[in-house]
């Protein structure tokens, strides 16, 4: 009987979170204690729900935070103000904007407006184009977590076929690029599959690793993939459900049938999510070593 690994992100999150303590220690005995800016302009209630999270991360591990919460229907001045002040507040060292925005915002403004410096998630144009470069400042959470469930469990990423399902600049473009660098983590053939996709299955079936951030559940069957692919399921989709919180959380990727023809699977949840969460950490003690001069293990 073969053998589906689990590929897990709780573990390695705790790993991740370890050494951002121990990081933390290292800027606390210089006297530094990094302070993390969030903006949201969504009343989603996942997109809230992502936010308090990582709020939580943070008082627990003791980095501060200032959150700025807008209303879907403000105007998009009021997202350039918020953005601009926590930019310009000599008291933040990091820098998260939330997406989705609002159709009525333009993204571009706000990514103009995010200090490089500042920049946890390759939001700023400088810092997504050094990534594309090849010399990344940062790498964004979820593209640092889906490469390290895959080194983690040893899936070889040199000279294999990643099919990547979306098309996102938060997730898939970086993610893509850096599949797509030389070197470890990287050195793969990479396609990047979206809704204009013709015959997205044909496309998938190619894949010795398939990576999925579409947000559409049940969007990849058995059918679809390879046996012994390597998947990872980014997405974290609400359907609603019979339960005590009224949804379920599943990935694109219909786990039941898919499990049984892969040969590793991300769960859902506790797969890409929690560890997602321990880079926004990790990122803020990088940045915050980089603008101080300390230096920490994980560091620039
Ligand atoms: N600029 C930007 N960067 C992001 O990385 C980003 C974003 N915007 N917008 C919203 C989405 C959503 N997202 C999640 C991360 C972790 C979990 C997570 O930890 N999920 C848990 C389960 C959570 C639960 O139980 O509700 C898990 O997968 O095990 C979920 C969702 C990051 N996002």
């Amino acid at each position: 009987m073969r053998e589906t690994t689990l590929l897990r992100g709780r573990p390695l999150a705790d790993d991740v979170l370890d050494d951002v303590q121990t990081d933390l220690g290292t800027l606390r005995a210089h006297g530094v204690r990094p302070t993390l800016g969030t903006v949201l302009m969504s009343d989603d209630d996942a997109a809230v729900s992502f936010m308090d999270r990582k709020h939580e991360r943070c008082d627990a591990v003791g980095v501060r935070t200032k959150r700025a919460d807008l209303s879907p229907d403000d105007s998009a001045a009021a997202l350039y103000d918020a953005v601009e002040r926590l930019a310009t507040d000599d008291e933040v060292n990091a820098l998260f904007v939330q997406v989705p925005l609002p159709d009525h915002v333009d993204a571009g403004a706000v990514r103009a407006r995010v200090p490089p410096a500042k920049d946890i998630d390759c939001f700023a144009p400088a810092t997504l184009g050094r990534l594309v470069a090849g010399d990344p400042l940062v790498v964004p959470p979820t593209p640092a977590a889906v490469l390290k469930l895959l080194s983690a469990y040893d899936v070889e990423t040199a000279g294999r076929d990643v099919v990547v399902v979306g098309r996102t600049t938060a997730i898939c473009k970086p993610l893509a690029n850096l599949l797509l660098a030389r070197g470890p983590d990287g050195d793969a053939t990479v396609t990047v599959c979206h809704t204009a996709t013709r015959d997205l299955a044909a496309k998938t079936r190619t894949a010795d690793i398939l990576v999925t951030a579409a947000g559409t559940p049940r969007l990849v069957d058995a059918s679809m993939v390879s046996p012994g692919v390597s998947v990872v399921d980014v997405s974290v989709n609400r359907v609603p459900a019979d339960t005590e919180r009224g949804y379920e959380l599943v990935g694109d990727v219909d786990y039941e049938r898919v499990e049984s023809v892969a040969g590793a699977i991300t769960p859902v949840p506790g797969g890409v999510g929690p560890l997602t969460l321990a880079f926004v950490l990790r990122n803020v003690v990088d940045v915050t070593a980089r603008q101080t001069g300390v230096d920490v293990v994980d560091g620039p």
